[in-house]
């Protein structure tokens, strides 16, 4: 069954398909556009009741929230592609440990940056300097975290990529593209090299394709 994956051009849905890239899982994707308004249709709201994208439809299964996503595939095809959970419940344990770190420490300030650097006009709403100097002040603390963690071991689970430095891709992506502030990865050397390994794998420049035609 072709997984369809509704919205895949914006951030959080890059993390779903780098995931099914990596897993080697056929997908199609289905616009969602936001400025529209589309994704407070009654229809896409039966899929996703927030009202948000991702939403993954698998044959009658149906999912949201990307990390519940990429969760599910890593594990239920542990044995195709590329392993993104680690070989022993300790390692699993570290990958969810990161990936956690990711949702609630590193995407936060990120995604404030987004919005209002990127998106505040679009969406009707000024900037907040204050927002933003918090957020880039925050985001700094959590990559001096990274730094020092990543000066003990290739990636954030350990010495495997896995779905905890997959999770970081498409926001780390603005930050060194659309925010400018790829100084805050290059001004940490660990993190630079990090960076510099899981963006130029062949899953991340092809999901940047499909997302970005
Ligand atoms: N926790 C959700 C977040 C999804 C989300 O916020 N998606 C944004 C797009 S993006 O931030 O992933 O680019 C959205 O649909 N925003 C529309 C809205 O907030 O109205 C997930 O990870 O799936």
């Amino acid at each position: 069954m072709v997984v369809k994956v509704y919205g895949a051009g914006y951030g959080s849905a890059k993390r779903v398909i780098a995931c099914l890239i990596e897993k080697e899982i056929e997908f199609e994707t289905i616009p969602i556009d936001l400025l529209k308004g589309e994704h407070k249709d009654p229809h896409f709201l039966q899929l996703q009741p927030f009202g948000v994208v991702p939403v993954i439809q698998d044959g009658d299964y149906t999912l949201f929230e990307s990390r519940a996503i990429i969760r599910y595939y890593a594990e239920k095809y542990k044995a195709q592609g590329t392993d993104l959970l680690g070989k022993t419940i300790e390692e699993r344990g570290v990958v969810e440990q990161w990936l956690e770190v990711e949702a609630h420490n590193f995407h936060p300030p990120v995604y404030n940056l987004v919005l209002h650097t990127l998106f505040s006009s679009k969406l009707g709403f000024p900037a907040d300097q204050k927002v933003i100097q918090e957020s880039e002040e925050k985001l700094g603390k959590v990559l001096d975290i990274y730094e020092e963690r990543l000066s003990k071991c290739k990636y954030l689970g350990g010495d495997f990529f896995s779905i905890a430095d997959l999770s970081h891709l498409p926001f780390a992506q603005y930050l060194v593209g659309d925010l400018g502030k790829e100084h805050m990865v290059r001004r940490r050397k660990n993190v630079s090299r990090w960076w510099d390994d899981i963006s130029n794998r062949p899953s991340w420049k092809k999901a940047l394709d499909v997302c970005n035609p």
